[in-house]
Order: C-alpha cells, then structure tokens, then sequence
C-alpha cells in the first residue's frame, strides 16, 4: 500500500466462547399450555413433542418495507418479538425491533416472556462472555409498518449458535411464533438443528436480498448513515463527511465479512453479485491467529494499529531503489506482499504486531483492487464497503479510501455505513414483518 499511519485501539472486549447467554433470566415456565386462543384465531397445526399450540396472527396493515410509510388503519402485529436474524461465517447479527406502544398479545404468558425477553435484551449490553449489543448504533423513534420503535443491535460469533438455540429451547423463545426470518449461510446449515430442537420454521430469506433491502431502509431512516474521509492519510485533518448514497445508484457495494461478495446496485430492486473473493475478514483474523498469537479480532486490530507493515512486505523501493515512474508506481507502494519474510534474518526479527498489520494491508489491498476492478468494469464511481471486518477498523477504511481516490485520479470514492455488519440483519426483519403483512401463510394464518 502507499504511505500508512497508526492509530491505537482500545480492546472492546474478547468473547470467545459463548456461556450462559441466559444468565440472569427469569421466564414464566412455558411447559405449561398457554391461556386459550381467542375466537378468530386458527391455531397452528399442533407440533409434536412437548409443545404448546400456537395461535396465529392476522395482518391488518399495509406499509411499505422501508419503514417510512405509516398506513392510517391499525398496524399489524405480527407475534413477537421481532427479530431479524443474519447467521454468518463468523458472527450471528440480531436486529431486534422494541415498539414504543403496548401492544396487544394473544395469551398472557406471551406478553410476561415478551416482556422479560426484552428487558433482558435491554437492560445488558453483553450476554454471557460472547453476546454483545452494540448500544452506539442503537435507533430510537424508527417507523416499521406502522409502529415506531427503538432498533438494538446485538451480535455472538457463530460458533456459540448451537448455545443460542438450546437457550431458545429452555426459555420457550418457541412458543411465542412459529416461524422465525434469517438470512446468512447458517440459515441453511441450522434449519434442521432449530426444526428439530424447537420446532421452529425457519423461513429463509436470501442474504443478498436482505443486505440491499437493510442498506435502503438505513439509507432512508439514519440520517447520517453512510459517509466518506477527507484526507484519510492525514490524522491532523482527517474527517469523516456524510454523503447519503439514497439517491446515488448505480454503485458498487463490497460486503466484507469472512469472505467478500461484491455486489452491483443499480436500484433498490435491481441489483446483482459480480464477484468475490476468499480473502475476507476470516483471512485476516485466521492468518493473524496463526502468526501473531492473537486470539480475538479485537486483539487482531489492536496489534496491526502498533505495527509496520514494511518490515514484512517488499515495497517497490526496495526493488527499484525509488518509484517506478513509467507505470507512477511510487517507492512505497507494497510490490510483494510478505516479500520480506523470504530473508530468514527479518523472518526471526519480524515482530507480532508488523504480521498483523501487514496482514491487515495485504487483505485489505486486495480487497481494495478487487472492489477497482469492479467499479471500472461497471463504469460506476461509487463503492460502498461494509461487513464487520470494518468495525474498529479505521485502519483499513482510510487505505481503502486512499487508495480508491489515488489509483483512480479522484474519479472513484470509497463510502462507508455506521452499521457496519448488520444490514442483512435489518433486512430480514423487514422481510418478516412484511411477510406476517402479506398473509403469505409463512407468519399468518
Ligand atoms: N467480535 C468479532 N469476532 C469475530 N470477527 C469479527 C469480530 N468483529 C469483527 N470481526 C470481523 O468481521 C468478520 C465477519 O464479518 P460479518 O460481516 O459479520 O460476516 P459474516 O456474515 O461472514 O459473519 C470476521 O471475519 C472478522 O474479520
Ligand atoms: C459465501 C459467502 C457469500 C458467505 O458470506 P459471508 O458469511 O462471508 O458474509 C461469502 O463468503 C463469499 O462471497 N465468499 C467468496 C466466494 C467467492 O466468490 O470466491
């Protein structure tokens, strides 16, 4: 890469293994039937085992997906409580959906363990030693069909998903719907797990969909939701600058997350995956545990922020003693990522935190090149990145920038969104209200 700079990161947190995600939970005991269902209700086909039957909900509402259009007749109350789920390579992301208004439930027991799921969900930041909830990025007073209400984002590593649904088990989650939305890869691989383990339907809703439909509804919803650095390379006049990418089609977006997939934007409903790549974030994390020791990205991050990447990687200048002016490849462009490592002098010398960091810009490079190669051959001017292997992670975002701006003259401009890794998550949850709404027989009766 050119020129780079550090930037020391405080450690948020390890979580590396999920326990006890239920500490501290008191739920009314759910082995016991529900209060009768109320006339008018079709009672889900009773399930087998130890569950208890269902009612079903009827939507009575339309608005619109976005959130933004508020329908004059009553909202629709799909059973709570509302969650999108995006089960990913790494991280299991949860959007969950707190009305402001009381709202009306089917049996009593479901309105005390709605109530106790969401002042468990509330009232902590961290659940057990891995779940977190991202309380800087939390939305208050956001319209979902009809209701306004606050947005809370909470995220577990994907490795913890089979202790999340045991805890849904015990807790009797289940027997408040029938059906929960994700999206991911994990909403494939668990279905048969949370089918057979809680008798939930899983309705599966595709990642891509979810992650275009999360970034709309964001874009329309947050003001400042994506924005772009002015002089990423220079921290005495570095500064983030919003741009609202709303009306800004076509663009590229580059979702990283433990791969890469890059997607073409052309409107809110056209829209296409061009490309990707198997050097994403679980490239950066793996390669960084396996060379550094480093055990969690937080870890990860904050050693690449101490180190150099130029005692690893061969630069241009260590080939040609300066730039290479025929091509205006200047001396401190990276030539050979790691290329120093074949000298086994610098092999012993090299230091934790230079690996990291040089791991850091050798992802973040290719990703960087990759995402160009796109946009040029799309002929757009815009890329958007996003994925959790953005989060605490200015380091990358400013290469990115920079990098984006240098190798295309100025013509392309890299922009970033503030909720980083759950736009998928936001799009699920959007997928489930309006599925309770369009009586597709998924969520209603
Ligand atoms: N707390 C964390 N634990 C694990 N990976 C993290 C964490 N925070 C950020 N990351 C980075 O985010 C990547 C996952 O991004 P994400 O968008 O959630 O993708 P996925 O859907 O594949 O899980 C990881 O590979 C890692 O680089
Ligand atoms: C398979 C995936 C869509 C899964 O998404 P993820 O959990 O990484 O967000 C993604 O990892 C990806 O696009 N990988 C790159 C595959 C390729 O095109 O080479």
């Amino acid at each position: 890469m050119l020129s780079w700079f550090s930037h020391p990161y405080p450690s948020l947190g390890v979580f590396d293994d999920m326990q006890d995600f239920e500490e501290g939970v008191d739920v009314p005991d759910r082995s016991k039937p529900a209060s009768a269902p109320k006339p008018g209700h079709v009672l889900a086909a009773s399930p087998a085992g130890d569950h208890v039957p269902r009612p079903r909900y009827t939507s009575r509402s339309a608005a619109g997906s976005d959130g933004g259009s508020l329908s004059s007749e009553a909202p629709f109350h799909p059973p709570m409580p509302w969650f999108g789920m995006d089960i990913g390579g790494s991280l299991v992301k949860l959007v969950y959906f707190e009305p402001e208004e009381v709202l009306p439930q089917d049996a009593e027991q479901d309105v005390e363990l709605s109530r106790t799921i969401h002042k468990y969900l509330t009232s902590n930041k961290t659940y057990g030693d891995t779940g977190i909830r991202d309380a800087h990025l939390e939305m208050r007073r956001v319209p979902i069909n009809g209701h306004f209400g606050t947005l809370h984002f909470i995220r577990f590593p994907s490795s913890a998903m089979e202790k999340f649904i045991f805890l849904a088990k015990t807790k009797g989650l289940s027997a408040l719907s029938s059906t929960i939305c994700a999206t991911g890869g994990g909403a494939f691989a668990y279905e048969k797990l949370i089918k057979q383990s809680v008798n939930l339907d899983l309705h599966k809703s595709d990642e891509i969909d979810s992650l275009v439909s999360g970034i709309h509804y964001l874009e329309l919803n947050h003001p400042e939701e994506s924005y772009f650095f002015e002089n990423p390379l220079d921290d005495s006049k570095c500064r983030k600058v919003p741009l609202s990418i709303r009306d800004l089609y076509p663009y590229i977006v580059v979702n990283v997350g433990s791969g890469v997939s890059v997607l073409l934007v052309e409107s809110r409903t056209k829209y296409q995956r061009v490309w990707g790549t198997s050097i994403g974030g679980a490239t950066f994390l793996g390669l960084c545990c396996l060379l550094t020791g480093a055990k969690t990205f937080d870890e990860a991050i904050a050693l690449a922020a101490k180190g150099d990447h130029r005692h690893v990687d061969k630069l241009v200048r260590d080939i040609y003693g300066g730039d290479y002016g025929r091509f205006q490849l200047p001396g401190d462009t990276v030539a050979a990522s790691f290329g120093h490592m074949l000298d086994p002098e610098r092999r012993k010398n090299a230091k934790p935190e230079d690996l990291a960091r040089a791991v850091l810009v050798t992802v973040t490079n290719n990703i960087g090149s990759m995402a160009m190669m796109c946009a040029m051959n799309a002929k757009v001017d815009k890329v958007v990145f996003l994925g959790n292997f953005l989060r605490i992670n200015d380091l990358s975002m400013k290469q990115l920038s920079h990098a984006m701006d240098f190798w295309s003259k100025g013509k392309f401009k890299a922009v970033f969104l503030e909720h980083e890794g759950y736009f998928g998550a936001v799009g699920c949850l959007l997928e489930y209200m309006s599925l309770a709404k369009a009586g597709t027989g998924v969520v209603d009766a």
